[in-house]
């Protein structure tokens, strides 16, 4: 079974169209929490178009308050700004994402060889007990690119899945984005790496996903279920989602 983190960075956007407090951050985390997701995940960009900073901080008490078991997931690029909120946060997961602060999404993963001593040096300044560190990772990184990955201490890759999430009309393309993804992955856990995967998933594209890439520990969705929230409410297209990841 592959865990849900619902990413609330849409969420966030949507709020942000007012200078009004909701759709309430907080309480859709509840919602998508009560609802059977395993955890929450943010993606506080530096120029907070969605996740503010004290975003974080009332979602990280909720938490600990209310939902003890569940898991905090931040993703961003490893800055001192971001530094700074993870000392201060200590979440369970930190997504490391190479991403320019002017981009409008995140569309690679890391350059592993490139960016091998920086991404050590990195992986070791956020290492603690009881949290885990994951890298975005290109869907072709290979055996290669895992074991450069892998060599910087970091416990799991995150799969970048938009590029089969953009061949939603083109299923051909699709098999051959499910075979790269599923090699990758296949390399991960052969040097023990776990594996995270995100970026459009939806209802549509994850069946085929999940029954190429099996063993994925867990998927961060936001863009694709917020969507279909608007249609089915946040606690029904997290029981879509969940049965879709296997469980
Ligand atoms: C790291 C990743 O895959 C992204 O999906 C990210 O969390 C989405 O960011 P935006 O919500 O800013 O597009
Ligand atoms: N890490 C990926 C993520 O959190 C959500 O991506 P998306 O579903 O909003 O594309």
């Amino acid at each position: 079974m592959t865990l849900l983190s619902v990413n609330l960075n849409a969420v966030a956007q949507l709020r942000n169209r007012r200078n009004l407090p909701w759709p309430s951050v907080v309480g859709l985390a509840r919602v998508v929490l009560d609802a059977g997701a395993s955890g929450v995940t943010v993606h506080p960009r530096p120029d907070e178009r969605h996740i503010r900073r004290t975003d974080v901080f009332e979602l990280a008490e909720l938490l600990a308050g209310e939902y003890p078991g569940a898991e905090f997931n931040i993703e961003g690029y490893p800055s001192e700004d971001f530094f700074q909120l993870i000392d201060q946060i200590n979440p369970q997961q930190v997504t490391l994402v190479p991403d320019d602060p002017a981009q409008a999404t995140s569309d690679h993963g890391w350059d592993f060889r490139g960016k091998g001593n920086f991404l050590t040096s990195v992986v070791q300044r956020l290492k603690a007990p009881n949290r885990r560190i994951s890298l975005f990772c290109d869907p072709d990184a290979g055996a290669d690119g895992v074991a450069a990955a892998k060599a910087t201490g970091a416990d799991r890759i995150e799969l970048y899945t938009g590029p089969y999430g953009g061949c939603y009309d083109d299923p051909e393309r699709a098999v051959r984005e499910l075979a790269a993804l599923a090699h990758t992955a296949q390399a991960a856990h052969a040097v023990g790496m776990g594996v995270n995967a995100g970026h459009d998933l939806t209802l549509a594209n994850l069946p085929a996903f999940h029954a190429a890439v099996p063993l994925v520990d867990e998927a961060s969705i936001g863009h694709g279920i917020t969507a279909d929230a608007l249609i089915l409410g946040f606690a029904e297209a997290v029981r879509q989602y969940r049965a879709a990841l296997g469980g």
